[in-house]
């Protein structure tokens, strides 16, 4: 994990990656935000919401102790439109002995490509996730998952992702996603 991060920090150096930050509680840092952004986005779902647990809220990747589920790092090349994730499932995330949970993999698919959509479109949601599980990934494992924007068409994105061995010999999964960019005029 370290080597690979020193890797891509190193591709950072001449501007063509950038190390994405990490966001360990939601896109909006205030509960003001969030409150504002869900009744302005959201009108529908907000009415279901309890607003006081709002204020825990914590993006769902970002909820494990160090080392124990979800280790990852991002970094983006705005000329490829590519989000690459650094990945490791740690042994909380066991599916089948010794394997990573498939709902681990979908997760770390669904912010890979989610926030390749979000830094092309801002605020979006996820329509459809369609994942071929073509290997087992082995659970404690480092993997690297390729996300790559292939198109927009009004408030669609289309993006294809793969997750990797770190030699890039063994392809664990594939996935297309398509994102669509909220309309704050209509009502979801
Ligand atoms: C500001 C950001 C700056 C940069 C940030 C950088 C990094 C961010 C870092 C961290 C952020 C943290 C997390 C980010 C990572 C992951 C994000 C997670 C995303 C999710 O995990 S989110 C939860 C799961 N997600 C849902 O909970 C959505 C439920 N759903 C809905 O809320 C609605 O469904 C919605 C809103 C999707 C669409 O609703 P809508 O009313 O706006 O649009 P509408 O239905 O009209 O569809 C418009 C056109 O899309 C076509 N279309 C729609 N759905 C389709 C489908 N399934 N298949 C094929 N085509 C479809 C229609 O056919 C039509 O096509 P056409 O225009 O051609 O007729």
């Amino acid at each position: 994990m370290r080597l690979l991060f020193d890797q891509f920090m190193k591709k950072c150096e001449d501007g063509s990656w950038i190390h994405l930050p990490s966001y360990n509680y939601t896109l909006f840092q205030r509960s003001q935000d969030i409150s504002a952004f869900i009744h302005a986005y959201l009108p529908t779902a907000s009415k279901l919401i309890n607003e006081e647990k709002l204020l825990q809220a914590k993006i769902f990747t970002r909820n494990f102790e160090d080392g124990l589920g979800f280790e990852y790092v991002m970094f983006y090349n705005d000329v490829e439109k590519r989000v690459v994730c650094v990945f490791e499932g740690g042994p909380y995330l066991q599916g089948m002995p010794g394997c990573l949970h498939g709902g681990a993999i979908a997760t770390m698919i669904d912010a890979t490509v989610g926030t390749s959509a979000m830094i092309a479109e801002g605020i979006v949601m996820t329509a459809n996730l369609n994942i071929n599980f073509k290997r087992p990934v082995p659970l404690c494992s480092v993997v690297l998952i390729n996300s790559q924007l292939d198109k927009i068409e009004g408030r669609k994105l289309f993006i294809s992702c793969n997750v990797q061995s770190v030699d890039e010999k063994t392809l664990y999964t594939e996935a297309t996603s398509l994102f669509i960019k909220l309309d704050p005029e209509k009502q979801v």
